[in-house]
């Protein structure tokens, strides 16, 4: 019970903080507007102008994004001093005001108990709604009263926890526990391994260490940015909100499938598909594939060049392509080493026609005899040669036998041409080029004809997450012709230097009639400071965008860190592919291997680390589930016995007295168990996760399930959009979320589920990283024989509920 003197001093407290909150608001607000009101003005002020107004208005976005429970803690330390601690740090010219949660001196506040108090004699949890406070919570550390309690701030956790759920994970910042601290604050360098059964806070604190990461390292990573990769679109929003609550707002959301710039991939594709794309064979496969679109004419081609019939065969061009091979470049860099060779090959042929020389071998002729047999010089040659190369027929022949191909041709041929297939999975041995010594053995094919035919599919129908590792791998190994763009980046530098150039002569003229007296002499000129090259280099014309923005246009990119949640769901592909975004391997990975659904899953954090650190990388294990009450927990155990009997399942934190309920029946009961739920679930959320099989009885037997696409969805347009209202409303927060979602809502029509409302229908695929106060299972014997991996699949539905857990056994109709 808080008494009323603390409530009104925390409160007057809490005012003079809130008022100086709005200070700053005012202040950012009056800088925003005056950059805004300036137009026009060289390149380089454009720039700066729209730099500075960004900054201003991702300073206002934080500051507006804090505006509840603003500060949460105070800290009573052993010299009298008293910490508050908020979302964000706070001054008032120059003495705190409060202490950003992510500072050293707020830590305390997660980590202090009564034996290692932190110099801490009292932490106080302070609620507020809105601008008032309404509840606080003491504890005093003292070592005479210490128990072995292990929670940090227990009634304000243990309130959070009990809290209805709304479809969108929250912060946790104000309920930080000790080992999840360690885990937020732990280093940026190296590969950090976060491993913990469901509901342990995986997510969260990953979260919260990309907010404390920005905070702590911010010039190191705000110029390269944070990734963080979560396993599907409906999860990122999901999560979507918490950032912005921590007032972060530079960090990339992505779906692994977003990770090829251009595109979004999002078709449905069988699992058994999705690992074979996903092996790290496909490395072969793909350079495979690529070799094969490196030819020479099967058989001798003729083309017909003015009136000439000049023949392309395997032997004028095998040196053309071993050449072109041996360069080491990439396929279309390597491009024109083959082309020039095969038009050196094609011109000799002109010139041997048109160049020969009739009395070479003429007995009489001695002089003649010295010289060449042909009258051509290098200059005719020359012309020879470029004459064939804007030839259309000889451009034909070359692109046939060595095309520039981007990586979306190639895999798109790749798949439709079972030939092809067939080609890139030959063993090595087999393949002629190039040829494997004979006493090696022959190595196997790199995938089986079976599996050959599950990849072959027709063109187009979009692109789905397991073809993106492949369309990065494809790109590294094409290359990017890149010089067209360098020539016009030559050119535009030139524009600049000449402009620039204009600029400093203008200036410098002008100096000598302007300038008499010997004062202004001393004030330097434009032209006395800065060299035409480094004036043209500032008057670079720049589209101004947030890191987040260009990060994800560019497959280049580097990032300064990257998060992997749901991190044991991926495939050797998509770790190659991420492991390309981060060549620092400043990483944290967070997982937990009971829990894949993928095929081919790995076995251990090593099986998928090993080969880009080999064991550097570090562990830390999350151990208590805040998520799923002791009823429940108990109630899983059997299943992940079957799972994975050698993992010890979470110890949870609390327990409800709620047992899980058992049934078995036909559709009509299932109505009227779930009907029931429903309206005992108040204001919170309930999901029935069941097979995706029987998605469309249950849809029509369930209609307030909306299984993705409400039936209201005209009267909700803010469900098409991808975005939720407030994001919509506040552009500067979405910098970087779900860019792809924005630009094609009809992506978001029906394929995402709608989990702000009361209730919903999932597959377990969908549910995963979600929680919901109640959780109705269906047909859990059918989840765990529908895949091979479904005891996993089952313990990940069985884990999703915060509250209430049923298991629906339908009997057949
Ligand atoms: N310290 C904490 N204070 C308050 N709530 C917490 C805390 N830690 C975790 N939670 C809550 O527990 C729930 C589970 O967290 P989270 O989703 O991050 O777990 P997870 O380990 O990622 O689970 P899963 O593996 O099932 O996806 C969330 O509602 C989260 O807010």
């Amino acid at each position: 019970m808080s008494s009323l003197s603390s409530l009104a001093e925390e409160q007057s407290q809490l005012s003079v903080i809130y008022r100086r909150l709005d200070e700053l608001r005012a202040q950012l607000r009056a800088r925003l507007a005056e950059t805004q009101h300036h137009a026009g003005g060289t390149p380089e002020a454009r720039s700066q102008r729209d730099a500075a107004s960004y900054r201003y208005a991702e300073r206002l976005a934080q500051y507006e994004a804090v505006e509840q429970g603003l500060c949460f803690g105070r800290l009573d330390l052993r010299d009298g001093d008293r910490l508050r601690i908020g979302r964000i740090g706070i001054h008032d010219s120059d003495h705190p005001l409060l202490v950003d949660w992510r500072a050293p001196a707020a830590r305390p506040f997660y980590v202090a108990t009564a034996i290692t108090p932190h110099d801490v004699t009292r932490r106080r949890h302070i609620r507020t709604r809105d601008r008032t406070v309404v509840e606080l919570d003491d504890e005093i550390l003292d070592l005479a009263a210490a128990t072995d309690r292990s929670l940090v701030g227990e009634a304000a956790l243990l309130a959070a926890l009990a809290a209805n759920r709304t479809g969108r994970m929250r912060d946790i910042v104000e309920t930080i526990q000790a080992e999840q601290d360690g885990v937020i604050r732990s280093e940026p360098g190296g590969v950090l391994v976060v491993q913990g059964g469901p509901g342990t806070g995986k997510t969260a604190v990953a979260l919260h260490r990309a907010a404390y990461l920005l905070y702590t390292y911010r010039e190191q990573l705000a110029a390269r940015g944070v990734l963080i990769v979560g396993p599907n679109a409906t999860f990122l929003r999901y999560i979507s909100q918490v950032l912005p609550s921590l007032a972060e707002t530079g960090v990339l959301l992505a779906t692994p499938g977003d990770l090829f710039p251009g595109i979004t991939a999002r078709r449905p594709e069988p699992p058994d598909v999705a690992e074979i794309k996903g092996r790290s064979v496909m490395t072969a496969f793909l350079a495979a594939a690529v070799r094969d679109r490196q030819r020479v004419p099967g058989h001798p081609r003729e083309i017909e060049v003015d009136r000439h019939v000049l023949h392309l065969t395997a032997a004028n061009c095998e040196p053309a392509r071993q050449r072109a091979r041996a360069s080491g470049l990439r396929h279309n860099l390597a491009r024109p080493i083959f082309t020039a060779g095969v038009l050196d090959a094609l011109a000799a042929q002109v010139a041997d026609r048109i160049g020969a020389d009739p009395f070479w071998d003429d007995p009489l002729g001695e002089a003649d005899a010295l010289t060449s047999p042909n009258l051509l010089d290098a200059t005719d040659l020359a012309d020879i040669r470029s004459d064939l190369a804007a030839n259309p027929s000889v451009q034909a022949a070359l692109h046939s036998l060595w095309p520039l191909l981007t990586p979306f041709q190639l895999l798109t041929d790749l798949y439709a041409s079972p030939g092809a297939l067939a080609r890139a999975a030959a063993p090595p041995a087999l393949s002629t080029d190039p040829p494997t010594p004979v006493s090696q053995a022959p190595a196997q094919p790199l995938l089986t004809p079976a599996e050959c035919r599950l990849l072959h599919r027709d063109p187009g129908g979009g692109w789905s997450p397991a073809d993106v590792p492949l369309l990065d791998e494809a790109a590294e190994l094409l290359g990017e012709d890149d010089r067209v763009a360098r020539v016009a980046a030559a050119r535009d530098l030139a524009r600049r230097l000449a402009y620039a150039q204009g600029v400093l002569d203008i200036t410098a003229g002008s100096k000598s009639y302007e300038l008499e007296d010997d004062d202004e002499a001393a004030i330097p000129n434009i032209a006395d400071v800065m060299e035409a090259d480094m004036l043209a280099e500032r008057l670079e014309e720049r589209e101004f965008r947030s890191t987040a923005e260009r990060a994800a246009a560019d497959r280049d990119w580097v990032f300064g860190h990257v998060i992997v949640d749901e991190a044991q769901e991926l495939s050797p592909m998509a770790w190659r592919l991420l492991m390309r975004r981060c060549p620092s391997r400043s990483m944290t990975v967070v997982g937990d291997l009971a829990q894949s659904g993928a095929l081919g899953a790995p076995k251990s954090w090593s099986d998928v680390l090993t080969d880009y650190v080999a064991d550097r990388w570090r562990l830390a294990e999350l151990t208590v589930s805040y998520r799923t009450p002791a009823e429940i927990m108990e109630y899983t155990r059997r299943v992940l016995a079957t799972a994975d009997p050698a993992i010890t399942p979470p110890r949870p934190v609390r327990s409800t007295g709620v047992d899980p309920w058992e049934a078995t029946g036909t559709m009509a009961d299932l109505v009227a168990r779930v009907s029931y739920e429903i309206g005992s679930v108040s204001d919170g959320r309930l999901a029935v996760i069941a097979p995706a099989g029987h998605r469309t009885a249950l849809s029509a037997a369930l209609p307030e399930l909306t299984a993705g696409l409400p039936p209201d969805l005209e009267a909700r347009p803010e469900l098409t959009t991808g975005l939720s209202p407030d994001l919509e409303a506040r552009p500067e927060l979405t910098t970087g979320l779900l860019p792809d979602l924005e630009a094609r809502p009809e992506l978001t029509t029906g394929l995402l589920p709608d989990l702000e409302a009361r209730a919903v229908l999932l597959t377990v695929a969908q549910a995963k990283g979600l929680e919901f106060d109640t959780v109705v299972v269906v047909d859990p014997d059918r989840i765990r024989t529908d895949s091979p991996r479904g005891a996993n699949d089952l313990y990940v539905a069985l884990t999703r509920p915060t509250q209430r857990l049923g298991v629906f056994t339908l009997l057949p109709s």
